[in-house]
Order: structure tokens, then C-alpha cells, then sequence
């Protein structure tokens, strides 16, 4: 099982902080939506530079131009890649193509999809890495979690690995990492703490664990 940081509510050089604080304890670091959108693919640059050994994810949430954008990710430097469940089957195939000819991976996030069981087959069938079940901030805001999704898609996903995301803290980890993921992801759950080495450096005795 691995531990991957989001970051979702900073910039570049209050990321590069962050990553530098908990480093020791992450195995991927995500460089959330709200930072490429505020301030570019130069985020994922930026941070692959300068921790060179962590993988990073660019969490673009595809939704069209599957190879293109991808492909501008891998340039960038990203690891992997996030294309959303609900896209279209053509998006996710050119994210999946793309991404093979970089040697790099696709996570789909199945925010939003309606027939978990049915997607999840349709995605893994699709040759992705990752699939992440996950309870997006409006979500969480309505008390939501991703726990019966997870349950759901690994009943079914056969290649892929799972993953989950949305909300998770140091109280409600155990419960997910006895549900079994290959990968938790967590933010605010470590970068809204007042102690984040402490908290980060728990999460992965953990994880570590399983
Ligand atoms: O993709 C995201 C929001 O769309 C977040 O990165 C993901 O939900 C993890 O963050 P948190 O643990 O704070 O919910």
C-alpha cells in the first residue's frame, strides 16, 4: 500500500515546503487541480525537479483531449496522469496510448460516475493503472465518503490498482487501509494539520503496515 500527498490550496514555493516537511514519509506527491489551474503545468515541473525521486501526479482531471493533454503532463515532467471516469471512452484510450509511449501511467478518477461497478469494469478493461474512487470537496461538504465505492470497484477491477481520496484524516485511516486500497491519498488530512511531519510520519507507520 502507498501514501500519496495532495496539494491542492497552495503555490509552487509553499508546495516545494511542504514536500520538503513530509518527503520522507510520501511515495507520490499530487500536484492537485487547483494548483495547475492557478498556476500551470510549471507546478509539475517545478516540483519534479526538485525532488527528483518522488513520482509525481498531475491531477488534470481529463475530460477531452486525452493524448494531448497528456502528453504536455509527461512533457512537464508528471508520472502520472488523472483522467476522469465519466469522459468519454475515446479520452481515456488516448490518455492510455499516450501515456504508454512516455512511460508513464494514467489514473482515472471516478468522481461523479454513477455506475461505479460498471465503469470500474469498463476502465480497467481499458488498460489504466489506477482506479481512484473518490468523494470530491462538494461531496465531503455533504458528509460523504468513498468507503462502499472502493468495496464496490474491487470486487471487480482485475489489472488496475485502487486507490481512494477525499477526505481522509489520521482518525479515519485505519478504517481505510482495512478496506485494503494499493494507494490512500491525503490532503488536508496532512497539509491542514499544525504538526505535519508528526502527522505524515504516523500516517506512514500506518500504511507501512499493510
Ligand atoms: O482531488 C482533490 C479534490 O478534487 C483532492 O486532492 C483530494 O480530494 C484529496 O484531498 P483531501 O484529502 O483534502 O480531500
Amino acid at each position: 500500500m502507498k501514501l500519496q500527498l495532495a496539494l491542492d490550496l497552495v503555490d509552487i514555493p509553499q508546495a516545494k515546503a511542504l514536500v520538503q516537511e513530509v518527503e520522507a514519509y510520501i511515495d507520490i506527491v499530487e500536484i492537485g487541480t487547483p494548483v495547475v489551474i492557478n498556476e500551470g503545468l510549471r507546478a509539475v515541473k517545478e516540483i519534479k525537479q526538485a525532488f527528483p525521486s518522488l513520482t509525481v501526479l498531475a491531477d488534470l482531471k481529463i475530460m477531452d483531449a486525452g493524448g494531448y493533454e497528456v502528453m504536455k503532463a509527461s512533457e512537464a515532467g508528471a508520472d502520472i496522469i488523472t483522467v476522469l471516469g465519466v469522459s468519454d471512452d475515446s479520452t481515456i484510450r488516448g490518455a492510455v496510448a499516450e501515456a504508454k509511449k512516455h512511460n508513464k501511467q494514467i489514473m482515472v478518477d471516478m468522481i461523479n460516475v454513477k455506475d461505479m461497478e460498471q465503469r470500474a469494469k469498463e476502465v480497467d478493461a481499458m488498460g489504466v493503472d489506477y482506479i481512484c474512487v473518490h468523494s470530491g470537496y462538494d461531496h465531503q461538504a455533504e458528509g460523504k465518503n468513498s468507503f462502499a465505492e472502493l468495496n464496490t470497484i474491487q470486487k471487480v477491477v482485475r489489472q488496475a490498482k485502487t486507490a481512494i481520496a477525499g477526505g481522509i484524516k489520521l482518525d479515519t485511516l485505519p478504517e481505510v487501509i482495512a478496506a485494503g486500497p494499493d494507494l490512500v491519498i491525503v490532503g488536508g488530512g496532512i497539509t491542514g494539520q499544525e504538526n505535519r511531519q508528526a502527522t505524515a510520519s504516523r500516517m506512514r507507520e500506518l500504511v507501512k503496515l499493510r
